[in-house]
């Protein structure tokens, strides 16, 4: 099942499950469906996988234009809280945040179109996350937004001083001062 939200662009999947003695089954993919239900075709050329302890915080990332790269996000091992700010201009979610809980046993997904910064922040003890992306990793063009600033308000479900950043996530600029 697709369901529109309400930034432009921005859909959560939540896959039908098929389970039976043996386990389960669920189509993680599927270009057709995905096309049919939102008039999206992306062409995902790069998949990535990272592994988390609890209270990383990877984020909030973005490609620069030309470079930005559309997301397919999943979590396959645990429970991340996932956050999307919208950095379009143009719309009527400019700089508006965006949360969702993606969990192994939830297996909802976000797609995330070209135009927001991106992050997670681990909620369970460890977590693997999975995404497919649309266009390359160009390391000149990867960049971010600090995942806190006042501004934006998101409302992280962790205290703030349990979180784990890398050195690049702990200096990014704040959302006013981003070029996307
Ligand atoms: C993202 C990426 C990183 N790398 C390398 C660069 C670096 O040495 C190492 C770790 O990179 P990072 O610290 O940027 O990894 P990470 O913080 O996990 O970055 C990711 O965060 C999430 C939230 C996203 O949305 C992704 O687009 C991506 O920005 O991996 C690649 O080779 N290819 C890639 O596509």
């Amino acid at each position: 099942m697709y369901k529109k939200t309400d930034f432009d662009g921005v859909w959560v999947f939540e896959p039908r499950l098929f389970e039976d003695h043996r386990g389960y089954f669920f189509e993680s993919f599927n270009l057709n469906d995905f096309e049919k239900n939102t008039g999206l075709r992306p062409t995902f050329v790069q998949d990535n996988q990272s592994g988390s302890t609890k209270g990383v915080m990877r984020g909030l990332h973005f490609q620069k234009s030309p470079f930005g790269q559309s997301k397919l996000v999943k979590v396959i091992v645990g429970e991340v809280q996932d956050v999307i700010v919208d950095l379009r201009k143009d719309s009527v979610t400019y700089g508006k945040s965006f949360s969702i809980n993606l969990s192994e046993t939830n297996k909802k997904q976000l797609f995330i179109p070209k135009g927001f910064a991106h992050g997670f922040l681990v909620l369970s003890d460890y977590a693997e996350f999975f995404y497919k992306c649309d266009a390359f990793y160009e390391p000149k063009a990867d960049t971010g937004m600090y995942f806190d600033d006042p501004k934006i308000g998101i409302e992280w479900q962790m205290d703030l001083d349990k979180i784990i950043l890398s050195e690049k996530d702990k200096n990014l600029p704040l959302f006013d001062d981003v070029e996307y």
